[in-house]
């Protein structure tokens, strides 16, 4: 439900034309028939499991003042609308015309805001955005998976918020100061337009690899929402920040160049305009090397793992991209911190072996992380590591392929199975790698893997990062990786070092 005491507006005031040209005084806007109260305009979309039409009968119930649907919720509603006339606004997109009269509705967005897109390392750019900001003294937040963080904070149930959540939240974040905010665009987010109405200055494009094929059906369809953010949201003076290094990132510059913005390319490519020059790894972190303009600089990361190079040029291109100086840039990038979760190392054995929390999820993230502590590791790494359910079921056997070929030794266990049985989905991770262990219980696993661990080694838990459920059918219990690890160490060796 989005309404405040005694505010109205007409549907005119939210851009929107009713079929007649009927005219409504709106008390707030609705997505849901349940949140819908007297007088708000109700938004009846097309979802994935049902048609929201079908729910107009109830929302006229509950006092909707308005209908705002496509031809087909229209369609489903005809003689309710017949029996209970109220305007009706029929939009070719109604995800997108609602997009719109939720931002004049909230009126209010931070004044310089970025988008990153990308299937691995959206919240680490937007966190590092953020965290520049904040080192540059711009009151900022940043608003993604791990809720809005920075000088404003809430929970949120999505990466991207839908539309009305988003709405609201981008006009009390502007109420209270935020000048500033770095967003994560998820690919479900882009598809079903829930930021379409939001002024961005720049956006960032991370990586493309394969995960949420259960939505987008292809690789091709993913990568046309991804690209949604450049080829529809970004206005043609925006700037795009853009990782060439990524097979798919010429295709997102392409898109970007044809509409006119102005492209920053990050790599290691003499295309490159923030080039990545050397990169060397350190026991507590990493230093990098690359030149801006020509011009080289060098500068010490207190982040673990080499993809973080990526998200680190991404963050400094879109902080320049929204108007800081360079060097004023640069300069603050040895403050970055990891957002938690992300290569965290949340425990170390007796002997010295560390254990480290990661949110790998996906086949190329799995790779990815596995061969990002590699270099830190004398002797064996181990990994713990789920797949999700009621999700992608084709990247599980790939994650366990990318666990056999980069780990030393494979703890299979549970990630939020969901409605789906875990055991179908360990087995389906562990026919690409049948010499793992299958642990279904996650702190079993995580107690197992760490008493594997010898001089030397080094144990990565993939998958759950910040998390602190695990989702078995619709109940949420707590569990948290680096709680969990903790714990392991400390019966282990009578102490959490
Ligand atoms: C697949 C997907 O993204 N679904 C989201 C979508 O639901 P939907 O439109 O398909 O909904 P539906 O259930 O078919 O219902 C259709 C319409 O009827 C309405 N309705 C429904 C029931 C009712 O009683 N009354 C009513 O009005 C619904 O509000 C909806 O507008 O819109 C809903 C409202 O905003 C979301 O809660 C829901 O998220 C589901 C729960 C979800 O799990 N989403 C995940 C996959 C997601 O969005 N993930 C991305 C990416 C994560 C990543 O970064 O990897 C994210 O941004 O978080
Ligand atoms: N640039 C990158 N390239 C490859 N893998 C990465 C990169 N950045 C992060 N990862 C991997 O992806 C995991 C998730 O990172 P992050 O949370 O930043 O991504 P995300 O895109 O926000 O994910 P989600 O889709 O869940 O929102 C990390 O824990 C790491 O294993
Ligand atoms: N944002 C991702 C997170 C996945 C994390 C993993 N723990 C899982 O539950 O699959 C998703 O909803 O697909
Ligand atoms: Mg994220």
């Amino acid at each position: 439900m989005a309404g405040s005491a005694g505010k109205t507006a007409s549907l005119a005031d939210l851009g929107l034309a009713a079929r007649g040209g009927a005219e409504a005084r709106i008390t707030g806007v609705s997505l849901d028939s349940r949140a819908v109260r007297e007088g708000h305009l109700f938004a009846a979309l097309p979802g994935t499991r049902v048609h929201g039409g079908e729910f107009i009968t109830y929302a006229l119930r509950m006092g909707a003042g308005a209908v705002l649907t496509d031809a087909a919720g229209a369609a489903i509603a005809a003689d309710a609308l017949a029996a209970h006339p109220v305007p009706l606004v029929v939009a070719e997109d109604p995800r997108q015309a609602l997009a719109y009269a939720a931002a004049l509705w909230f009126a209010a967005q931070p004044d310089t805001m970025v988008a990153v897109t990308g299937t691995n390392g959206k919240t680490s750019v937007a966190s590092f955005t953020r965290q520049i900001w904040a080192a540059l003294d711009h009151p900022a937040a940043s608003i993604g998976t791990t809720g809005v963080e920075g000088a404003f904070s809430a929970p949120l149930p999505h990466t991207t918020p839908d539309t009305l959540t988003l709405h609201r939240l981008l006009a009390a974040m502007a109420d209270d100061g935020v000048t500033h905010a770095a967003m994560e665009a998820s690919s479900h987010g882009l598809d079903q337009r829930r930021m379409d109405a939001v002024r961005l200055v720049a956006a960032g494009y991370t990586n493309l690899s394969q995960d949420h094929l259960d939505y987008h059906g292809d690789m091709d369809s993913y990568f046309t929402a991804k690209a949604g953010l450049f080829a529809r949201l970004l206005p043609d003076d925006g700037v795009a920040v853009i990782n060439f290094d990524d097979p798919r990132g010429a295709d997102m510059a392409a898109i970007a160049r044809a509409r006119g913005q102005r492209v920053i390319g990050v790599g290691q490519g003499a295309d490159a305009d923030l080039r990545l020059l050397v990169q060397r790894a350190e026991p507590e972190g990493q230093i990098l090397r690359f030149s801006w303009d020509g011009r080289p600089h060098q500068v010490r990361l207190g982040l673990i793992g080499a993809f973080q190079a990526e998200n680190v040029l991404v963050a400094a291109g879109l902080a320049i991209a929204a108007g800081d100086a360079p060097e004023r840039v640069f300069a603050v990038l040895p403050r970055l911190t990891t957002v938690r979760g992300r290569m965290s190392h949340v425990a170390t054995r007796a002997n010295g072996a560390p254990v480290f929390v990661d949110y790998a999820h996906t086949p190329a993230a799995v790779a990815t992380a596995l061969a990002a502590l590699r270099p830190h590791v004398l002797g064996r790494l181990i990994c713990v590591l789920g797949a999700g359910g009621d999700r992608d079921r084709a990247k599980r056997p790939l994650m366990g392929h990318a666990a056999a070929a980069h780990a030393d030794g494979i703890y299979v266990t549970d990630d939020n199975p969901r409605s789906e049985d875990p055991a179908a989905i360990r087995a389906a991770i562990l026919a690409a790698c049948p010499e793992a262990t299958e642990v279904g219980d996650r702190a079993e696993a995580i107690l197992r893997a760490v008493d594997a661990l010898g001089p030397g080694d080094a144990l990565l838990i993939l998958g759950k990062g910040h998390e602190t459920g695990q989702i078995v059918g619709d109940t949420v219990y707590p569990f948290d990786d680096a709680e969990q690890a903790s714990i392991a160490v400390a019966a282990l060796d009578g102490t959490d070092r």
